[in-house]
């Protein structure tokens, strides 16, 4: 039996492919929407659409202690609270991170915060480039599940591969998530260049630059090199920052383009861009494009004039 808690879009696509392999538990916050879930058999909220087979039983309330692997498909900013509230339940089983961001309130990424919640779990995290929609398809995807315990590494890589979903390993839980986290920042910008109409050789520049920053920051921090140019980094900047279906991109549209944007829509990269930019100034680390973001989200620059300050700096190599 493999838990996943967290009944949005990401949470109810894995459930649906990983119910290939294995009997799945998909907990819910709301009683409310676990009720309407097992009624309909479809996440008309998060994910419509799509069929929720038998295989996946539906709860929401006191979460069950036990052994078996549990994915925790929560938002990052939402994490330290679900873990503060749960913490005795899930603690003492293998704990899988589905979520990328770094915390604003405490500057920690998802496997820190849940080493520090439930220090008797081995931490993971599972991430890298895939929309829920396709996961829930069928669609082949690749990810990277990262965790510093090689064995359970290991054990949860063969227990969470599924006909579609290909899982690669490492141990540098540092490198996968600081990937996944900074690519949605980068991302943000990329959407507000071309909505903004200044073009693709604009975008393809930001990416380039968007991943030496990304990398100078995660090897700053540990992280190797090799995990940055894999799934959790460059592959996950690949489809976020190219494709209309990631909601990082679409926000960073609707700042190019000037239109409102539904703020009920989960946008890791807003607040990871604050968070990544108070330890980078702290450490001294130069991220020009994060500092950018932060200030086109907080509406203290246009885009025009962040991409003038981007342009002015001084020359350099390479
Ligand atoms: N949607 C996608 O294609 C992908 C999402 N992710 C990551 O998955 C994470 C979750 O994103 P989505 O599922 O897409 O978001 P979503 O907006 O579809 O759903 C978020 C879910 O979290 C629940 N939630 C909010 N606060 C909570 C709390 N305090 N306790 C428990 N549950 C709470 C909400 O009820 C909602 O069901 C994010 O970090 C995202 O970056 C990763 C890969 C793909
Ligand atoms: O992380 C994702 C794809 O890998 C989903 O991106 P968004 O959160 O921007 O929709």
């Amino acid at each position: 039996m493999i838990t996943v808690c967290g009944a949005g879009a990401f949470g109810t696509a894995l459930a649906v492919s990983l119910a290939k392999i294995a009997p799945v538990t998909l907990w819910a916050r709301d009683a409310g929407h676990a009720a309407e879930m097992r009624a309909t058999r479809e996440n008309a909220r998060r994910l419509p659409g799509i069929d929720l087979p038998e295989r996946i039983t539906l709860t929401s309330g006191p979460l069950a202690a036990g052994r078996q692997p549990c994915l925790l498909a929560i938002p990052m900013q939402k994490l330290g609270g679900f873990l503060e509230d749960f913490a005795a339940a899930l603690d003492n089983r293998p704990l899988v991170a589905c979520c990328k961001g770094v915390d604003l309130a405490t500057g920690l990424g998802p496997t820190a915060l849940i080493a520090q919640a439930c220090p008797g779990s081995n931490a993971a995290i599972l991430t890298g480039p895939s929309f829920a929609r396709d996961i829930a398809l069928g669609l082949p995807t690749a990810l990277t599940l990262a965790c510093a315990d090689e064995g359970t590494g290991k054990a949860l890589q063969s227990a969470l591969t599924t006909p579609n979903l290909r899982l690669y390993r490492t141990t540098d839980t540092t490198g996968a998530e600081l990937g996944g986290a900074l690519k949605n920042v980068i991302a943000i910008a990329c959407g507000a260049v071309i909505g903004a109409g200044l073009g693709e050789s604009a975008r393809a520049a930001l990416m380039t630059r968007g991943f030496a920053e990304m990398n100078r920051f995660a090897r700053a921090l540990g992280a190797h090199p090799d995990t940055l140019a894999g799934l959790s980094g460059f592959g996950d900047l690949a489809l976020t920052c190219t494709s209309d279906q990631s909601r990082n991109y679409r926000f960073g549209l609707s700042i190019g383009e000037g239109t409102g944007f539904d703020p009920a829509v989960t946008v890791e990269g807003a607040a990871t861009a604050h968070a990544v930019l108070a330890r980078a100034t702290a450490m001294k680390i130069d991220m020009p494009i994060t500092h950018a973001v932060t200030a086109l989200v907080n509406g203290e620059l246009r885009v025009d004039q962040a991409m003038d300050m981007l342009l002015s700096r001084p020359l350099k190599e390479e």
